[in-house]
């Protein structure tokens, strides 16, 4: 395998802590290791990836090399409707994946149901091996599963460090341990703040740690929903069309963070219907239709198969297939739903916000109590 690790200023010396052809798991560290002004460029596992993904085939259901997911027979109906209908579907590990499809295709329940948020009628799915089929969100994220969503579910009107905190994994027992071994508690405290704050660094954004996250512009929530789902150090991240509703300056910005994710050793999920973010960072695309995987492949494969793009992409198809400007172009307005520095602090409170911190804490197993406080 190559490992094209390299620091800028000087390519024969790694940063301290970072040695070459050895994955770097701790995302806290890796955000504070560059030194001002350089990035980190590894192309270790794409070269994997793409190497383990060549002579896979491009029919639906496929079996890959070496999959972190693999699900089976998983169905959803609401009332009679059936929204996923999926017979086999595995994810490639430290792979890229995009699932793509028309508007209501059954991506989001699946996203769901993969993740806990919802209770599919049949179906199983293992994780690293491990069956997750009746998995609570929080036990996903313990196990190193976690999502974002389409709509961030940021607290407005909680701190963005705060916010950060609600993604920190939690300590089995963790009333008992903190009255019992209050040192060590604090400890783990500090711990989790300067773990937030350096993914705050990293993902542009520690001059808001004490702003309300309700401040944040729509391409900043996502952003900070991205790092809180970092804070539990995952080994795979749903994303919910991350682009959706980000302007152009800020959508570089996170898919310079997804391309990231994957040389750090996490391996990527992400629903989008914005076909230019696909072609450019997946390795793999996967098409629903009507609940089901109707197509899989390399993505320039799927992307230019006329049929894909008749069928299954529609109205999508025809906006950025072929056209790498989209991403540059700051006169691209129609996606811009964000309003940059205005303060927009609406969103739950009282009761309302409890329930909603509740739901938020439920994906990485915090006591709600404590992530409302
Ligand atoms: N809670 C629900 N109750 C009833 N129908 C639902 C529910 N959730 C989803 N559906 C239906 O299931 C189908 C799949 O919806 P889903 O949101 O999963 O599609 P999608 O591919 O994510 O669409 P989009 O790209 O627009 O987000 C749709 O017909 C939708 O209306």
């Amino acid at each position: 395998m190559r490992n094209t690790m390299r620091n800028t200023t000087n390519p024969s010396v790694a940063p301290a802590g970072i040695e070459p052809g050895v994955p770097f798991h701790d995302l806290a560290q890796w955000a504070t290791k560059a030194p001002e002004g350089e990035k980190l460029i590894s192309t270790a596992y794409r070269d994997k990836v793409t190497e383990d993904l060549r002579f896979v085939e491009n029919v639906p259901g496929v079996h890959k090399p070496d999959p972190i997911l693999v699900a089976d027979n998983v169905t959803r109906r609401f009332g009679g409707m059936t929204a996923v209908d999926v017979t086999h579907f595995e994810i490639e590990r430290h792979g890229i994946t995009a699932l793509i499809g028309p508007n209501g295709a059954g991506k989001t329940t699946f996203f769901n149901l993969l993740t806990g948020f919802d209770t599919p009628d049949t179906g199983s799915w293992q994780f690293d091996g491990k069956d997750m089929a009746h998995a609570q969100p929080e036990k996903a994220a313990r196990m190193g599963m976690v999502r974002t969503f389409q709509l961030t579910k940021v607290m407005s009107r909680l701190t963005v460090l705060d916010n950060m905190l609600l993604g920190a994994p939690v300590q089995p027992g963790e009333g008992m341990f903190r009255a019992l071994f209050p040192a060590t508690w604090r400890k783990q405290e500090k711990a989790n703040v300067e773990k937030a704050e350096a993914l705050l660094e990293r993902f542009l954004l520690i001059k808001k740690k004490d702003d309300y996250a309700g401040s944040l512009s729509g391409g900043q929530r996502k952003l900070l929903e991205m790092a809180r789902a970092l804070m539990s150090d995952p080994q795979l991240v749903m994303l919910d069309e991350p682009m959706a509703g980000v302007n152009p300056a800020l959508k570089q910005s996170l898919l310079d963070h997804i391309l990231a994710l994957r040389e750090e050793g996490t391996t990527v999920l992400f629903v989008e219907h914005d076909m230019n973010m696909v072609r450019h960072i997946a390795d793999w695309v996967t098409v629903m239709a009507e609940g089901a995987i109707v197509a899989e492949g390399q993505p320039k494969t799927v992307m230019d198969d006329p049929a894909v793009v008749d069928a299954y992409l529609g109205a999508h198809a025809n906006i950025d297939l072929g056209d790498d400007s989209v991403l540059d172009d700051p006169g691209e307005t129609a996606e811009t739903t964000e309003t940059a520095g205005t303060p927009e602090i609406e969103g739950p409170s009282g009761t309302a916000a409890v329930a909603e911190t509740a739901k938020i804490a439920k994906t990485s197993g915090i006591d709600a109590k404590e992530a409302s406080r």
